[in-house]
């Protein structure tokens, strides 16, 4: 059976990576969408909240103590040293509240943070799993691990990096500002003419920073997606020799990220620097307006000098904020995608009414495919009014040249899809009347390219399911004729297979996928054929664990080689949905159609 969401792949990959350039953040939306686990972390967000307060106010009562020290002991001329101490002494203390709590405050919203990343990208996780089939045809394996990995990684950066920054800054320049006019009301009015000109300067840096910014992820995305093209289609590069064109479409690729970045950081740099020098301008203003007054005796000299230390201050959350503008602005998108992944609803489910109606182990086996009509996209009919009924027990051979719907045809019965038209019915009950761990339990499907977990061959012939045991998994690969294979393997039984198993050939996942059978035991077996040329050996072998799996089960097998159907009790011959023709071997010779034209196809060692 092919996997459906390979077709598209590349393509769909290509269109979520236009999504993501075109997609316009949208702040209430995804603030709303948080608030719920913001809300389950309240507490700490108001612990997060105190110790923000604590370590800001720390910090800028130090430039008030100094001011303090030199107005009313320096240049008051007291020769007060214990009080002097006593304010050095609360300096000290000062700075290492300020350490304290800024230590406390960052852990304590890094660990807020990273939980509901954490829970999020769990129930991301699991409600893609409860998806069906439909929805994987439509969006491509690349763009949904962006929404588990990037994505929330993403949003990770917004709780670690911009809402750190909003408590942090944010207080920051309201302090700031309070303690300035406190010292003095006409400096601080004066310092704040500035306020405008700093937002304008702050807002044209922010636009041409989204720019830079955005044109080095899409640039970094497309060499992403070309490195991950290339490791898939490897085989495909070698023997074209192809390496030389593809390294050369690489470092292009590459320079041009290049560039991106070097734009970034150079606007980053000017943008640094701006701020450093109207940094500058401030003090230097503040300094001759501030000077002044202190030479006229209006303004005492520790005022100026605290004020000074402020300006300083003032910058620095200004140049901080803005920086942060463009996480939050992936982390709003990142949200936006994150809930669309979360918006779907799965559309093959469980009746909300269903009882047990079908008990697995006292299911007989027959199958009824009532007149049942199917497609994928409106309009384009893939099975049409097929009419098929299953005696328990019988083994069925579907044959058809491809395209013909068979695989179709079994994916309905799993359920993947539901019909259109018509019903399916197991022991007469509608399938999807049937709870879908019943259905999966009475159902076993050995696929074409059988899926093999990262681990060892007990674990992947028994699923991870523990209460089976070793003697149980290893007596169902002697029974299917599976053990010859692994006992050659170089840990036999506890060999770790790699990703996909992709160590074994196609037949040999094939055997371990038969002795999977044998331990679940479902009532039902559909084979869908490895279609790959297998060696006379494997085929024998795989003939073999056919006969014997079946046995007491009903049995369909897509067929790729008539050899291995040439006993069914009955073929189906498929063409363009519907069936054209059944009955056993030597009938379907006798008749002269389409099977007796597949046959001599196969005669002539063309694959059917
Ligand atoms: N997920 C899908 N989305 C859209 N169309 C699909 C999907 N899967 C299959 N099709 C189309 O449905 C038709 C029948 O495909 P199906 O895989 O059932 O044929 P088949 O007889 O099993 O072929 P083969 O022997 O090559 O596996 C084909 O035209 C195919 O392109």
């Amino acid at each position: 059976m092919r996997p459906p969401q390979a077709i598209h792949n590349w393509q769909m990959d290509q269109k979520a990576d236009l999504n993501q350039t075109e997609q316009k953040p949208q702040y209430i939306s995804a603030f709303r969408a948080l608030s719920g686990y913001i809300r389950l972390h309240l507490w700490a967000f108001i612990g997060v909240f105190c110790c923000t307060l604590i370590a800001i106010l720390s910090e800028l009562l130090q430039p008030f103590l100094m001011k303090i020290a030199i107005d009313d002991n320096l240049l008051a001329g007291k020769n007060d040293y214990k009080g002097l101490l006593v304010i050095c002494a609360i300096y000290l203390a000062l700075s290492l509240s300020s350490f304290v709590f800024t230590y406390l405050q960052s852990n304590l919203l890094q660990h807020i943070g990273q939980s509901i990343v954490a829970r999020i990208r769990n129930q991301l996780f699991g409600h893609i799993m409860k998806q069906s089939m439909r929805y994987f045809d439509r969006m491509s394996s690349g763009s949904l691990i962006t929404h588990v990995s990037s994505d929330t990684e993403a949003l990770n950066q917004f709780f670690n990096q911009v809402l750190l920054s909003l408590f942090r800054d944010g207080l920051t320049l309201i302090f700031i500002i309070v303690m300035m006019f406190q010292l003095d009301t006409t400096l601080a009015l004066y310092c704040l003419i500035l306020l405008p000109i700093i937002s304008l300067v702050a807002i044209a840096f922010r636009s041409f920073m989204r720019t830079t910014y955005q044109l080095a992820r899409t640039r970094l995305s497309r060499m992403v997606a070309f490195v991950a093209e290339n490791l898939s289609g490897m085989n495909l590069i070698q023997v074209f020799h192809q390496q030389m064109e593809q390294e050369k479409q690489f470092n292009e690729r590459n320079g041009s990220y290049f560039k991106a970045n070097i734009r970034e950081i150079r606007t980053n740099v000017v943008f640094g620097r701006t701020f450093d020098i109207l940094s500058n301008l401030s003090i230097a203003f503040v300094t001759w307006i501030g000077g002044s007054a202190v030479l006229d005796h209006n303004l005492e000299f520790g005022v100026l000098y605290a004020f000074i230390t402020y300006i300083r201050q003032f910058f620095q959350p200004i140049n901080t904020i803005t920086q942060q503008w463009n996480t939050l602005q992936s982390a709003t998108v990142a949200v936006s995608r994150i809930w669309t992944v979360f918006d779907s609803k799965p559309d093959i489910t469980d009746r909300a009414e269903q009882r047990e109606v079908l008990l697995p182990e006292k299911v007989k086996g027959r199958i009824d495919f009532d007149d049942i009509s199917f497609s994928y996209e409106e309009g384009i009919p893939i099975i049409r009014k097929l009419d098929l009924h299953i005696e328990p027990g019988e083994l069925i051979g579907v044959v058809g040249t491809t395209g013909a719907g068979k695989s179709s045809l079994i994916s309905l019965l799993c359920r993947f899809y539901d019909v259109k038209e018509g019903r399916i019915r197991i022991d007469g009950t509608d399938v999807r009347d049937i709870p879908q761990s019943t259905l999966h339990r009475v159902v076993g499907l050995v696929q074409q390219e059988p899926f093999l977990y990262s681990g060892s061959i007990i674990d992947n012939v028994r699923m991870f399911d523990e209460s089976i045991t070793r003697e149980e998994v290893i007596q169902a690969c002697e029974f299917v004729g599976a053990d010859s294979i692994i006992q050659k393997l170089r840990n036999g039984y506890d060999t770790l297979l790699s990703e996909r198993g992709s160590g074994l050939s196609a037949g040999e996942r094939q055997m371990i996928s038969f002795a999977r059978i044998i331990v679940f035991k479902p009532k039902i077996l559909i084979l869908d054929e490895a279609s790959a040329n297998l060696d006379s050996h494997t085929e024998k072998l795989i003939q073999n664990a056919l006969h014997v799996v079946s046995q007491n089960r009903t049995t369909i097998v897509i067929a790729h080689r008539l050899s291995t159907i040439m006993q069914a009790d009955r073929i189906i011959v498929m063409s363009r949905g519907e069936i054209v023709e059944q009955g056993s071997h030597k009938q379907l010779l006798a008749c002269g159609g389409h099977y007796r034209e597949l046959y001599e196809h196969s005669q002539g060692h063309v694959a059917v």
